[in-house]
């Protein structure tokens, strides 16, 4: 049964009262989360602005990245024909026990809540985009015929964009332009796609789409649709992050925060959900391959401002993150 059809919100999606975005979102019209042209300014200037949003936020949008806004409709075109799908459809690329990619959903009455934790109000689905060994297609919607071709073409220009980024990013920090790219895992680094979806919900004052959380990638490179719903914490408060048409998201994830040693945060944010319109977000998560370890780098990690995390392998960190092990 789908729970989102129905008008009461049950009560594992009612999360309390000190946390719900009714009550702990501020109203801040004076807010505004940096938007970074990539094209239009010098790459001193592009380097600085970024060494700022990255240390003071850790969530920056993006425009003029050169991904052309025709291929990013059919992206969104083509996942949202998916999750329009009857469910049984969907059902076809559940993950399996154990695996990251495939689809989930919430929003099944079968699916029961574990004792005492709360539940999101959304459905997704997860597939590696790059690079091409680490892609199971197994996990991509067969259905549109047409999610193959656009989520390929959509790779190779989110690839460029990751290299752009990677390089300001190690220039932000005062590293050769290669040497983040390279401590992330240079070509091997993982391009995780997912595709959030949050159909309308009767009471999204008490609910959340995605809890609030921080990303364990390195980066992640989101599209959203023009459904508001992003809010990001910063000194203690949350405030939403506005939809800037032709703009990508662009959030720092805790294996950035650990390579700079802290001087970059990685972001912590929430979803909310809409009580008329359907949201919709296309993240891809740039992580390290599950093998490569990452830690401080040295030149940020001194005498004066010593490693603050431990160096592990990716999988391990994951391992820990997931199961609340303390890192
Ligand atoms: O939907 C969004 O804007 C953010 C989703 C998110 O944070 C996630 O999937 O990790
Ligand atoms: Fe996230």
């Amino acid at each position: 049964m789908d729970i989102s059809k129905e008008t009461i919100i049950p009560s594992d999606y009612i999360w309390p009262e000190n946390e719900q975005p009714g009550i702990t979102t501020v109203h801040d019209p004076g807010f505004r989360v940096p938007v970074i042209d990539l094209e239009n300014q010098d790459e001193e200037r592009l380097v600085k602005l970024i060494a700022e949003a990255s240390s003071e936020i850790g969530l920056f949008q993006v425009i003029n990245h050169g991904i052309p806004s025709d291929l990013v409709e059919k992206l969104q075109r083509v996942g949202k024909e998916f999750f329009e799908l009857p469910q049984h459809e969907k059902e076809k690329y559940s993950k399996l026990p154990g695996s990251v990619e495939g689809y989930g959903t919430t929003l099944q009455k079968e699916d029961e809540a574990k004792q005492g934790l709360k539940k999101g109000w959304s459905s997704h689905i997860f597939h590696k985009i790059w690079p091409p060994s680490a892609v199971d297609l197994t996990f991509w919607p067969k259905t549109p015929s047409s999610y193959r071709e656009v989520n390929e073409e959509y790779s190779k220009y989110l690839k460029i964009v990751g290299d752009k980024l990677f390089k300001y990013l190690s220039l932000s920090l005062g590293l050769e332009e290669h040497e983040l790219k390279k401590g992330v895992g240079g070509d091997d680094i993982e391009y995780l796609a997912k595709i959030n979806y949050y159909p309308p919900c009767p009471r999204p004052d008490l609910a959340f789409g995605v809890p609030a959380h921080t990303d364990m990638s390195a980066m992640t490179l989101l599209v959203p649709n023009d459904v508001p719903g992003l809010q990001i914490s910063k000194d203690d408060r949350w405030y939403n992050v506005d939809y800037v048409p032709n703009a990508i998201i662009i959030h720092i994830g805790d294996q950035i925060e650990i390579m700079s040693n802290g001087k970059y945060k990685a972001v912590l944010h929430r979803t909310t959900v809409s009580k008329e319109r359907t949201r919709i977000s296309w993240p891809v998560f740039l992580s390290p391959p599950s093998e490569h370890i990452v830690g401080p780098f040295s030149k940020l990690a001194t005498n004066e401002n010593p490693a603050i995390y431990k160096s592990k392998k990716f999988c391990d960190y994951a391992y820990c993150k997931l199961n609340k092990i303390p890192q």
